[in-house]
């Protein structure tokens, strides 16, 4: 990991309530899918080329990961998240402590809405008309979450409501005066994909896909782009490795929308690995969160320099280009 990455990690876990911390911090079940999605970067190596005469001129290939009640990590929330992403493209949680149209008010780049669609379809409208009034530039629909994932550190804590105060206020006054609650339904399929295709012109994105077959049916379905993502290791804890999911969704992709991959993802090396498995750029979640909880603003900045600063000094050791054959396994 990173060392900046590891010292912003290490204040935020001696200044976070220790209740708050193990809700950014766990996973599900036994959290082995947790681990492993860093364990697999340090399963591979890179075999750089050398001499191509290649100077790196490369846009940063990172989004802020959808990560939910920012207000837990740092009082002013998802406002400093928004205000430290510069142009790095932020995609916010539905599950935000501030509202969506407060977010891209303070956000410079591109804000991308996250959503997880409701039961009641005209809360899921009401929530889609909310994103694109406040200006968000595309809709990343949570696939992988049919129910809440078991954490069992929050279980232990007893940490099932937000502190008094704090809400999901992205959830207020939607269809009738007061909040409502975040539901995730078995019930969605494909079919609310086709109608939130029909909803809005904004550009659709799949987040959660592990499955090949997943990602063909994604393409057929319209999206624009597809997230390789096990939600961080907090939904099923059987899954593989985002990572080693990643090679089998890009082929079956096929280069025709693109494909992110957010999970485990702690220095410039991991992004230079995962975009030659065939990623266009990667989402980072829990590293946000410790920059936020440890220097607000400041700290999510830090988080991302270092991140671009290392991927470019990578790239450049690595002759300046990605493909699958610069990555092997490290025996
Ligand atoms: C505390 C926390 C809250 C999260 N909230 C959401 C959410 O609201 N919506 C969502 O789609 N994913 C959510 N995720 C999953 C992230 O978007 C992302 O997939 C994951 O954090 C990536 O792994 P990483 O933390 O190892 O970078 C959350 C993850 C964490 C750690
Ligand atoms: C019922 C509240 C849902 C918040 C969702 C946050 C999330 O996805 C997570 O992994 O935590």
């Amino acid at each position: 990991m990173n060392p900046v990455l590891a010292e912003l990690h290490d204040k935020a876990r001696a200044v976070l309530d220790p209740v708050h911390y193990d809700f950014f911090a766990g996973g599900v079940g036994d959290e082995v899918v947790l681990a492993e999605n860093e364990a697999a970067f340090r399963r591979r190596a890179l075999l750089p080329r050398v001499l191509r005469g290649i100077e790196v001129r490369q846009d940063f290939p990172v989004l802020i990961s959808p990560t939910a009640f920012h207000k837990l990590a740092h009082p002013d929330g998802e406002l400093a998240t928004a205000r430290a992403a510069g142009t790095t493209t932020l995609v916010s949680s539905m599950a935000s402590t501030v509202p969506i149209a407060e977010v891209v008010a303070a956000a410079s780049g591109p804000v991308w809405f996250q959503l997880y669609v409701q039961p009641d379809p005209a809360v899921t409208e009401a929530l889609v008309r909310r994103a694109e009034r406040a200006g968000c530039a595309a809709l990343v629909v949570t696939a992988d979450s049919p129910v809440f994932g078991r954490h069992r550190r929050d279980l232990a804590h007893g940490f099932h409501d937000l502190p008094a105060g704090l809400a999901a206020e992205n959830m207020r006054d939607l269809t009738g005066p007061g909040l409502r609650t975040i539901e995730m339904s078995p019930a969605v399929s494909w079919g609310h994909l086709d109608r939130l295709r029909e909803m809005t012109a904004l550009p659709l994105w799949v987040k959660g896909i592990l499955h090949p077959a997943d990602a063909v049916l994604a393409v057929e379905h319209g999206v624009a782009g597809i997230v390789v993502s096990n939600h961080g290791g907090r939904q099923l804890d059987l899954v593989p490795a985002a990572l080693d999911a990643l090679p089998a969704v890009a082929d079956a992709v096929a280069g025709r929308v693109p494909v992110v991959l957010d999970g485990g993802v702690r220095g410039g090396g991991d992004i230079a690995v995962a975009l030659a498995l065939g990623a266009s750029a990667v989402g980072i979640g829990r590293p946000v969160l410790w920059g936020l909880a440890a220097d607000g603003e400041q700290g999510v900045r830090r988080v991302l320099d270092v991140l671009h600063d290392e991927f470019l000094h990578v790239l450049t050791l690595c002759g300046g280009e990605l493909s699958r054959d610069v990555v092997v396994a490290r025996c």
